[in-house]
């Protein structure tokens, strides 16, 4: 099959579809074509603005077909793209398709960056298949070991029942991919808390992949959706609920069989908190604090990889994280090719209240404002970077609290003179800003705080807070009134 489009997309996450939803609006003249190797394409649905800048959303699977039906303009070939030609502008797929296009976008997304490549006792997570194999491995365990201090880790450890979990972190304190140690000694009581109520899963009609022959199998499928933890049955063999022993300061050193371990007369570590476990573990991990511990299998939820090596032969300009560098107009330093979401990395001088972390979110701004960029590059227009690149905005959950991460919220590179001020309510709130040179910069809001509005105005609008810092988190102060 030969096919012709204006505009040419890669991959069906939510930059690659948020890329074309926007290009079929700006320019319904055109033809679009999304090529995707996984079967379902993500869509954004149930979308509330918060506040002017913070945005949340539900990410929902749906076929190729329902792209199609509500953007006629879009075609989407579910297909892996094996060749970028970018002298030729001409794609072409693992089942023999061309495309060829005049502006194609890259979002490829990334892969698990798996402690241990091919270990078939470790896992990583990032699509509905290797969540689906965590699941099968999960019904029968005792016990299992998680890498990693990031988001998949910290929701994992949180929804986990039935199974031991013996969480390894190379830091002081828990979820440090997110927040400080102040929230993280917040977070700390909930880790092996009994569940009271558990939560209701969202009624949607899931559509499930097709067993994907189209896909080559170094491709992953999109990442995740929002409540791909909460919706799915995590629970391991043994009875009772939480079971979280922390490891802190601590990488993996080794991995062993149990009869290496015993031949080498080594003790194996057993915080027995199921009673009938047994040491007959499949896999040992030897920890840097020297201690080792048996477990059924290992999740290594250490982050993302671009999907960059995959059209390397166009000789990209790759970033130290591995992704491709894009400028402030979304374009690679290949002509014509432009590229979104976990794939890409910003690599313009960034405002000073914004960062790019591989979330959902800035997938979904990035395609968008690509799609622009695309268009506005056709017609040889010029683009202005868009004003959700002003404000880094996060808003999640962690242990069933609300959680909103505003600016520079871990106080990333500002240096020295930075003044913190908190407010800590065990069990219902944690509040921290961070002021420079009078100025807020960034916060952690967590639990029902109310505060996001107006610390984003505070942020954006460089409000002077010298004189009214004293009473910035004073609960007796309606600061939303005070800065009106
Ligand atoms: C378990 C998990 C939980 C997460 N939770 C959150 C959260 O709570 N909040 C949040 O903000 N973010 C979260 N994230 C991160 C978020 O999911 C990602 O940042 C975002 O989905 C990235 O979107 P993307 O479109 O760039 O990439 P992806 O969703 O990875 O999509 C890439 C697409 O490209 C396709 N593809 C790859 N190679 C090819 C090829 N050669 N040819 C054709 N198609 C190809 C893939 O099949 C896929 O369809 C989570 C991630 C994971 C893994
Ligand atoms: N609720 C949310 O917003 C969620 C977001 N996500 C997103 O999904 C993606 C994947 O999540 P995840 O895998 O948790 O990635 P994250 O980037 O969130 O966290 C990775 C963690 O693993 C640590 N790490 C890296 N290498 C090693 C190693 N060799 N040994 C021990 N620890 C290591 C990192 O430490 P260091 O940073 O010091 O390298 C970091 O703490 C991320 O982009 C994440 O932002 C995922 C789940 C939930």
């Amino acid at each position: 099959m030969n096919l012709k489009a204006d505009f040419a997309i890669i991959g069906g996450g939510i930059g690659g579809v948020t890329c074309a939803e926007t290009l079929s609006h700006l320019n319904p003249d055109t033809n679009i074509v999304l090529i995707t190797a996984s079967s379902l394409i993500k869509t954004v649905t149930n979308l509330v603005q918060v506040s002017e800048r913070i945005e949340s959303f539900d990410v929902e699977e749906k076929p190729k077909s329902y792209l199609e039906s509500t953007l006629p303009n879009v075609q989407v070939v579910h297909a892996a793209v094996a060749i970028l030609d970018s002298e030729n502008h001409i794609l072409k797929t693992s089942d023999g398709t061309s495309v060829g296009y005049k502006k194609v976008c890259i979002c490829t997304g990334g892969r698990p960056k798996v402690i241990v490549e091919d270990n078939p006792f470790v896992l990583g997570i990032r699509d509905t298949e290797s969540v689906q194999e965590f699941q099968k491995r999960l019904k029968n365990a005792r016990r299992i070991i998680v890498i990693g201090n990031g988001g998949i880790a910290t929701e994992l450890v949180y929804e986990v029942e039935g199974c031991e979990v013996i969480w390894a972190i190379k830091d002081k304190s828990i979820s440090s991919a997110f927040v400080d140690a102040g929230a993280a000694q917040f977070f700390l009581p909930c880790v092996n808390k009994e569940k009271t109520e558990s939560r209701k899963p969202l009624k949607r009609h899931k559509y499930t992949e097709e067993d994907d022959v189209t896909r080559p199998k170094n491709v992953t499928g999109g990442a995740l959706g929002p409540d791909w933890s909460v919706n799915r049955d995590m629970v391991g063999n043994q009875q009772g609920s939480h079971k979280v022993h922390i490891e802190y300061s601590v990488e993996m050193a080794n991995i062993f069989k149990l009869d290496e371990i015993k031949t080498n007369g080594k003790k194996i570590e057993n915080p027995s908190t199921f009673d009938q476990i047994t040491d007959d573990w499949p896999v040992c991990v030897e920890l840097t604090n020297g201690k080792i511990y048996g477990a059924d299998f290992i999740v290594s939820a250490t982050g993302v990889v671009p999907n960059s090596h995959q059209f390397s032969a166009n000789n990209f300009e790759i970033a130290e994280d591995g992704g491709i560098k894009v400028n402030d107009k979304m374009e690679t330093n290949v002509k014509d090719v432009f590229a979104a979401g976990d794939i890409c990395t910003a690599s313009w001088i960034p405002a000073p209240h914004w960062i790019q972390m591989r979330l959902w979110s800035q997938a979904r701004q990035m395609g968008c404002y690509a799609a622009k960029s695309m268009v506005a590059s056709l017609s040889n227009e010029d683009v202005t970077l868009d004003f959700c690149f002003e404000l880094f905005t996060h808003m999640t959950k962690f242990f069933n609290y609300k959680v909103i991460l505003l600016g520079k919220f871990n106080g990333q590179g500002l240096g020295e003179g930075q003044e913190i001020l908190l407010r800590f309510t065990e069990g219902v709130e944690y509040v921290k800003a961070i002021i420079q040179d009078g100025h807020l910069q960034g916060a952690v809001l967590i639990g029902e705080t109310d505060l996001e509005e107006t610390f984003e105005n505070l942020i954006l609008n460089k409000i002077d807070l010298t004189l009214f810092k004293e009473h910035l988190l004073d609960p007796n102060i309606d600061i939303e009134d005070f800065f009106d």
